[in-house]
């Protein structure tokens, strides 16, 4: 007999966390794991409307906020896109999270999560 349908996030919250492991490992300087302070960033709240860090996303995964891989990208992407907002491209953080949105984008390609999508149903 076929399982039946799991109706909660347990599939979608174990990609979710299968993801984060490994873009947070690429995070080895710690720069995105935890909000960016006003007084390491001067003024970041006020230029920064939506702040996203990997723990925020990790709680939201929790919290069952995310109704598919795409809705976790898109906080991705917005993390990523802050960084390179806030930060000049010459600082480490603007650098790292050009390379860190790269791996990302590899990872969850559009294609792949089609292909995957298909392997778990
Ligand atoms: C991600 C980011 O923009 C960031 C992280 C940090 C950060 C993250 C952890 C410890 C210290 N600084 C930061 N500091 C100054 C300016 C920007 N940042």
């Amino acid at each position: 007999p076929t399982k039946p349908p799991q109706d909660d996030n347990t599939n979608l919250n174990a990609c979710i966390d299968h993801l984060l492991r490994i873009l947070s490992r690429k995070d080895k300087e710690g720069f995105f794991q935890y909000p960016v302070t006003d007084q390491f960033a001067p003024g970041y709240s006020q230029i920064i409307l939506r702040p996203m860090d990997f723990s925020t996303m990790r709680k939201k995964m929790v919290q069952d906020e995310y109704a598919n891989v795409l809705e976790f990208r898109s906080d991705f992407e917005l993390m990523c896109e802050n960084a390179m907002k806030y930060n000049r491209p010459d600082t480490i953080y603007w650098q790292a999270a050009k390379k860190l949105l790269a791996t990302g984008s590899k990872l969850m390609h559009k294609d792949k999560l089609i292909s995957f999508r298909r392997s778990v149903e």
